[in-house]
């Protein structure tokens, strides 16, 4: 049984997670059966495919037609056909024990033990679904978010005989349908994402049942100070607070008295009107930045950060795998691993045991592995160690938290990983830029490519979310990493497939040259946000697009497309999205294989130059090229002019 085998894939279930997982499956190239039990519920979760696809075709989100994904689908009532040549089965039905216990029991019956079976439960333990099969060992849990379809994260589980082979089958598969798996290597209640979440919403709770906060101050904090895509009232509200406290009673943790009255009083969030919030007769979620400030946001980050230790202590998931599961499945603006380690370990195990002193509460009990990396002196990126490493002197390229860095074939490509926020460039994502460039060794490197994780955007400009707690001297320093890459000695190339906005901007304005796909929008929207570009835009922008072009942009913050951008030279070149990677390509030879003391003297003297008098920028210009007529990669270069060959530059 692996990866390799699968072809065929069977969904059942044509609800919400079952025709948007089918949806996926088709996309990522397979063919797959579509099975509910009445042909109504099939043909509405396959008129969804169908509407969604559309979409995103629209919006030139698809690598094919709408009609060749759908081609892939098939439908059925009948579960011994649905999944008779199926190699792998993923079930999406109904949250019911019983109803599983039935479904797995004829998959038994209707598959050879050669089939993966996969079950999408969100709150059931794999190990109880699978234990009515004689076969356990293939069974394993494949926990996708909602929508499958925007949701890039799918928790890979295993249930208590779920064998290495199959779990490693069923992540490669999701790999090969171009979503982000993680293992949840023990099958622990609420797996990884919603094991952190708990705290989010649960901690709060109890802050306003005991008085100790207000639900618009928690809100604030969380999301203007402390950057979370919403509060965690709001939160509530928009999942149902009744979903949340049903998840309490069945896990058999406390519950939080704000909690149960809402559910008493039948006020569940916005499906029922009203709930924390009232959305019948008020304005919904309506706290406002200013509400800030009062909420003790340290009790509850601290709370999830216990939980994050549990899940690493107790080997479920590793911290880079918790930290992916937060922010890819629940917008998270970091990962809790790493927000500890920027807290310091110690004051979050001190606020844990500050409050199991005072109140008792078991929830608040330090895990063991968090004491333990504490007894250790790890007590996070201050001290060199936490849950992650810190000692980065290796010049190790694998070392970021936001952004990835491979080097091959000299060609240094960078990734912006923050695609939960459109690849908005926080502090820390700028500080992991601002180190690669500064201390990447540039013998092995002959140019640069800069891209956007994720098929949304290049970068939606500087993380908004974080601006709440920022001092106006702290976003003063954001130019600074902007020239370390615009003064980096390789060609740097921006590759920009989607939006590039603000920040994201300013950081393709500091690269040499931009390529973007058709579909790609740029603008420079901060004036909206009563601000200006603050990472050199205004006078990039000026000097790339001239000042009627330039203020237009910025006066206005609107969004400006591909072919405009092309068309007032914002961008080197303008292609369909299926030829983006060829027109790359045919970029990066010529970089990869110039000479690199060349393209380093051009690069500097056309930099400068643009800022100095014309006379200035002449005898710069005339001081580089008598420079190059001293090395070697010249005589090479007019060698193999003259013995007509292509030239083998070496840098010397
Ligand atoms: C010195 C430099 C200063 C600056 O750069 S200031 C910032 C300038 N940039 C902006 O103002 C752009 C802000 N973003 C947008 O206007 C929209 O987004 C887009 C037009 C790019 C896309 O809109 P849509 O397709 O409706 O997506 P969505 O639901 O708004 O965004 C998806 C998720 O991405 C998060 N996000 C987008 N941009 C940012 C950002 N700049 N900072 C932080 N988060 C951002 C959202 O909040 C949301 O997240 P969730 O799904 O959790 O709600």
């Amino acid at each position: 049984m692996s990866f390799d085998s699968i072809d065929r894939v069977t969904v059942l279930g044509a609800g919400n997670m079952g025709h948007g997982i089918t949806e996926v499956t088709a996309m990522g190239g397979y063919e797959v059966t579509m099975r509910d039990i009445e042909q109504d519920l099939v043909d509405d979760g396959y008129e969804q495919i169908a509407w969604s696809l559309e979409k995103l075709e629209e919006k030139d989100l698809l690598a094919e037609s709408a009609d060749t994904v759908l081609g892939r689908i098939d439908t059925t009532t009948d579960l011994k056909e649905a999944v008779a040549d199926a190699d792998l089965v993923i079930e999406a039905a109904p949250e019911n024990l019983e109803l599983k216990h039935d479904i797995f029991s004829d998959l038994e019956e209707f598959t050879t033990e050669d089939t993966l079976l996969a079950t999408n439960t969100s709150s059931l333990p794999i190990s109880d679904i699978a234990e009515v099969l004689d076969t356990p060992e293939r069974v394993l849990g494949l926990h996708f978010f909602n929508p499958p379809v925007k949701m890039d994260l799918v928790e890979v589980i295993y249930g208590q005989e779920t064998t290495d082979e199959v779990a490693d089958a069923g992540y490669e598969w999701v790999e090969s349908i171009d979503k982000t798996p993680i293992y949840v290597r023990k099958d622990v209640r609420g797996f990884v994402v919603n094991t952190i979440v708990g705290p989010f919403g649960g901690e709060p709770a109890f802050m306003v049942s005991e008085g100790e906060a207000t639900i618009r101050g928690a809100d604030a904090t969380m999301a203007h100070e402390r950057g979370y895509p919403m509060g965690p009232f709001e939160l509530a509200d928009l999942t149902g607070i009744d979903v949340g406290y049903h998840v309490r009673k069945e896990g058999g943790s406390p519950i939080p008295p704000i909690t149960e009255e809402k559910v008493e009083a039948e006020e569940l969030g916005q499906k029922t009107g009203k709930g924390f919030y009232d959305y019948a007769n008020g304005d919904g979620a309506d706290y406002q930045p200013e509400d800030a400030g009062d909420f003790d946001w340290l009790r509850v980050e601290a709370r999830m950060v216990n939980r994050a230790a549990f899940l690493v202590g107790e080997g479920v998931a590793k911290p880079e795998e918790v930290d992916t599961g937060v922010q890819l499945g629940l917008g998270f603006p970091e990962g809790i691993c790493r927000r500890a380690d920027k807290i310091g370990l110690d004051t979050v195990l001190g606020k844990l045991e500050t409050l199991h002193e005072e109140t008792g509460a078991d929830r608040f009990e330090p895990h063991s592995y968090l004491e333990d990396l504490v007894e250790e002196d790890k007590t996070g990126e201050d001290a060199g160690q936490g849950f992650y490493e810190y000692d980065t002197d290796d010049g190790a390229l694998d070392s970021y938290h936001n952004i990835n860095v491979d080097l091959a074939d000299g060609v240094l490509a960078l990734e912006l990983d923050r695609p939960s926020r459109m690849n908005a460039i926080s502090g820390d994502l700028l500080e992991e830029v601002d180190d690669l460039f500064s201390t990447v060794d540039t013998d092995d490197v002959r140019c640069v490519t800069i891209e956007g994780v994720g098929d949304r955007a290049f970068s939606a400009g500087a993380d908004i979310g974080g601006f709440g707690g920022t001092e106006p001297t702290d976003m003063m320093d954001v130019t600074p990493a902007f020239e370390t890459v615009n003064d980096f000695p390789r060609p740097v190339v921006a590759k920009i497939d989607g939006y590039c906005l603000g920040a994201g901007l300013e950081l393709a304005l500091a690269c040499d040259l931009r390529l973007a796909t058709e579909r790609s929008s740029f603008g420079a929207p901060e004036i909206g946000l009563g601000l200006i570009p603050g990472g050199g835009g205004t006078q990039r922008l000026m000097r790339v697009l001239g000042e009627t072009r330039a203020k237009e942009l910025v006066f206005r913050g609107n969004h400006i497309d591909a072919d405009r951008a092309e068309q007032w030279g914002l961008v080197n070149r303008a292609v369909a999205r299926e030829e983006f990677d060829d027109v790359v390509g045919e970029f990066l030879d010529d970089l990869r294989t110039g000479p690199p003391i060349g393209l380093k003297v051009a690069k500097k003297v056309m930099n400068e130059g643009q800022d100095a008098s014309l006379e200035a920028a002449l005898a710069m210009e005339s001081q580089g090229f008598g420079l190059l007529f001293t090395t070697e990669d010249m005589r090479e270069g007019t060698a193999a002019f003259a013995e007509d060959r292509e030239p083998e530059f070496d840098g010397k």
